[in-house]
């Protein structure tokens, strides 16, 4: 199979800039990215992704192998624990890659990939169980820090449950621990327990995990090719590290999305023409929402399958604030062949498409959306897979890390940080009187008291 590169076409996005806007951003997007290079990006500490492609080995990536092997061998149903970064990009490239109805059709030459761990909805939660009672399953439970309330919930109960259903030995073979090297509870339980475990790199924050065992032991799990995923995004990091600014792909996202940003695009909507690329979706928001939005500044990450989407936001996007712009994820070959049927009666007028192949009835859409939004006054960057492969994939996750650190240097933030996230955290401990929380317990009930 032929390699490619994934493109990235700005021309009409470009369009809404001044003339040379973007290659006058050469300077300073270069000077983001050699900031990484040379880490003296904000939040340096956390750099462990930029190289993390190129440095995994065949002995590490085959270690993966045998304990997914083990896992697919013991396990007809696999349960990955975890949030945000902790499950987004294993969830993104599974979905990506496996059949739509994958749960539906499976005959057992795969197990099947549940997630868990990434709300606290009780209704979900006392649904998984009792889904799980009586079934063969393993649990992946996956936590940098090892504290996180969601993910600790839901290991709790799976943990008991598999314990009590599969017995502790079996437990103890199917269950695998995904967290720091040393500190949080999802460390302590697996050695104490003797759960065969990896470790979250220091410098490798949640969302740039997926390139880890974070991503890579569930994805290996659900049967798909983590050599090619790799070699995807080492192809995309060395291409990255060389090429001059014109040609280089995430400096020139990096460089257009800001400039895009400073002229009032405030909200960039992620697009896909494939329901497959749902999850894709959902990543690339945490990736770009943690990293840029903080200090009142950063693009708000929104994002749309369609044309499903086309049917509910469609007249926002066309007529709607002129405040956004649109990144089209392309694929430009499917995987299956089906053509548009023929119907003698002809009630709907679509004959006209008979015999077409669907695919280009979409690609056509995608055309006609693209038109249809940049004379509406949206900027259009799209970039362009060959096909939705593991390597494609590789490929993509590394181009958005490397442009999401690039950005975020850019737009002057820490790119690698997420004080945010702490205040809902803070609250919800204090009003569950977590310990050590007495003062914050009090002042946010006295406060409810005042606003009722
Ligand atoms: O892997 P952990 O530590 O459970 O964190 C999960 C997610 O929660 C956050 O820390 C936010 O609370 C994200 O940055 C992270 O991806």
């Amino acid at each position: 199979m032929k390699m490619e590169m994934i493109k990235l076409d700005i021309r009409k996005a470009a369009c809404f800039l001044a003339e040379g806007a973007v290659e006058g951003m050469e300077k300073q997007t270069k000077a983001a990215h050699k900031a990484l290079e040379d880490g003296t990006s904000k939040g340096s500490d956390f750099l462990g992704w930029l190289h993390l492609p190129s440095s995994l080995t065949p002995e590490f990536l085959q270690d993966i192998k045998t304990t997914a092997d083990t896992l697919r061998r013991e396990c007809d149903t696999i349960v990955v624990a975890g949030i945000g970064g902790s499950y987004l990009g294993a969830r993104a490239v599974i979905e990506a890659l496996g059949n739509s109805f994958a749960w539906l059709t499976n005959k057992g030459e795969n197990p099947n990939i549940l997630f868990a761990g990434n709300n606290i909805g009780e209704d979900y939660l006392a649904e998984l169980l009792a889904y799980l009672k009586g079934r063969r399953f393993g649990v992946i439970n996956i936590s940098k820090s090892g504290t996180t309330t969601e993910t600790a919930l839901a290991f709790r109960l799976l943990r008991s449950l598999c314990e009590e259903e599969r017995g502790k030995e079996t437990a103890r073979r199917v269950i695998v621990a995904i967290t720091d090297a040393k500190k949080g509870a999802a460390r302590t339980t697996a050695d104490k327990e003797g759960y065969k475990s990896y470790v979250i790199p220091d410098n490798v924050g949640g969302r740039f995990s997926v390139l880890t065992p974070v991503g890579l032991l569930p994805i290996a799990c659900a049967g798909f090719d983590i050599d090619l995923l790799v070699k995807g995004a080492a192809d995309m990091e060395k291409h990255a590290a060389e090429a001059p600014y014109a040609e280089n792909i995430a400096e020139q996202y990096a460089a257009v999305r800001n400039l895009l940003y400073a002229g009032g695009k405030k909200i960039e909507v992620l697009a896909n023409f494939q329901p497959k690329l749902h999850f894709m979706n959902e990543w690339w928001k945490q990736l770009y929402g943690e990293s840029e939005g903080k200090e009142l500044k950063g693009i708000f990450p929104a994002a749309v399958d369609f044309t499903t989407d086309l049917h509910s936001m469609g007249q926002w996007l066309q007529e709607g604030e002129r405040t956004i712009f649109e990144t089209v994820i392309s694929v430009e070959q499917s995987e299956h062949e089906l053509r548009f049927p023929h119907d003698e009666e002809n009630l709907d007028g679509l004959n006209f498409l008979a015999g077409k192949r669907i695919d280009e009835v979409n690609r056509m859409a995608e055309l006609g959306t693209q038109i249809a939004h940049v004379d509406g006054g949206v900027p259009n960057i799209r970039i362009v897979l060959p096909r939705l492969d593991a390597y494609y994939l590789g490929q993509l996750i590394y181009f958005f890390e490397l442009g999401c650190g690039i950005s975020g240097n850019v737009l002057g933030v820490n790119p690698f940080n997420q004080p945010g996230v702490e205040a809902y955290k803070k609250n919800m401990f204090a009003l569950l009187s977590k310990p050590g929380y007495e003062a914050e317990s009090e002042a946010i009930r006295e406060r409810l008291k005042k606003e009722a």
